[in-house]
């Protein structure tokens, strides 16, 4: 099992994925996006026909839902059975029903027994970990908690500027409306107790990467001296 565990949670297009990814890397750390479970299985009750509103049918899906996902932070890919769903999980008819989903408290709890494995299992020093409920939940004693957040207008302009097929306005309104599905199941948007934020609305990206890293080095350094 890794011996430093980062867990880092915040909004829609806070960067987490790919802050997360960078900091890892820079740290010679695992990382594990936990949102790619709740998508691929998303992903893969839209392929079987099944309705994702429907609690029952998901929850039946669990068993033949055959899930993997790398944790090299420069090649995260994400598998089921033997369909490499990676990019196929990003599709927007897979993020407008993931909340859908991740609402369903027996498909949160099937999906963090995963993190908790691969994070047992992670072969490297340390572990970078991203999603919602990672700081209060899936790893709440990890040595560094954080929340990445920016301001809603400052986060949907960076996803905007994605090569996308969306207009603006539509990528901007998906951001919002998932973060409202979502915050009425976890609380990302405030700091529990011990957890550092980290506001990337006024920092450019190499910025917000050695900020996340900063935290990292002073979190792991106190928290190993008790
Ligand atoms: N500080 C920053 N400055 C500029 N761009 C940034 C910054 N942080 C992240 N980005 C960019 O914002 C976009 C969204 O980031 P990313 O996909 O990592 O967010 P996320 O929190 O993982 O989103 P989601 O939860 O929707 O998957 C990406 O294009 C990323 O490169
Ligand atoms: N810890 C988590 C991570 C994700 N979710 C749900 O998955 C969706 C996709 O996550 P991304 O990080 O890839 O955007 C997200 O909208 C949540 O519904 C979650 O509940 N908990």
């Amino acid at each position: 099992m890794a011996d430093i565990i980062v867990a880092i949670d915040g909004p829609a297009g806070s960067g987490k994925s790919s802050v997360s990814k960078a900091a890892a890397r820079r740290l010679g750390f695992d990382y594990l996006d936990t949102g790619a479970a709740y998508r691929a299985l998303a992903w893969f009750v839209l392929d079987r026909g099944v309705a994702p509103e429907d609690s029952e049918a998901v929850l039946s899906s669990l068993d033949a839902f055959d899930y993997s996902i790398s944790i090299d932070p420069s090649e995260p890919v994400v598998m089921v059975g033997e369909t490499d769903v990676t990019d196929a999980i990003r599709e927007p008819r897979v993020s407008g029903v993931v909340s859908a989903i991740a609402r369903v408290p027996e498909v949160r709890t099937f999906v963090t027994g995963i993190f908790r494995s691969t994070i047992d299992a992670a072969p490297h020093a340390g572990i970078v970990v991203e999603g919602r409920d990672i700081t209060t939940v899936v790893a709440p004693d990890a040595e560094a908690r954080i929340l990445l957040t920016a301001d809603e207008e400052v986060r949907m302009a960076r996803r905007s500027a994605e090569l996308t097929t969306e207009s603006a306005a539509v990528v901007g309104e998906q951001l919002r409306s998932r973060d409202r599905a979502d915050s009425r199941v976890v609380d990302f948007l405030t700091a529990a107790d011990g957890v550092v934020t980290v506001d990337s609305t006024h920092l450019d990206f190499d910025q917000t990467v050695d900020a996340v890293l900063e935290v990292i080095a002073r979190e792991t350094t106190r928290t190993s001296h008790g």
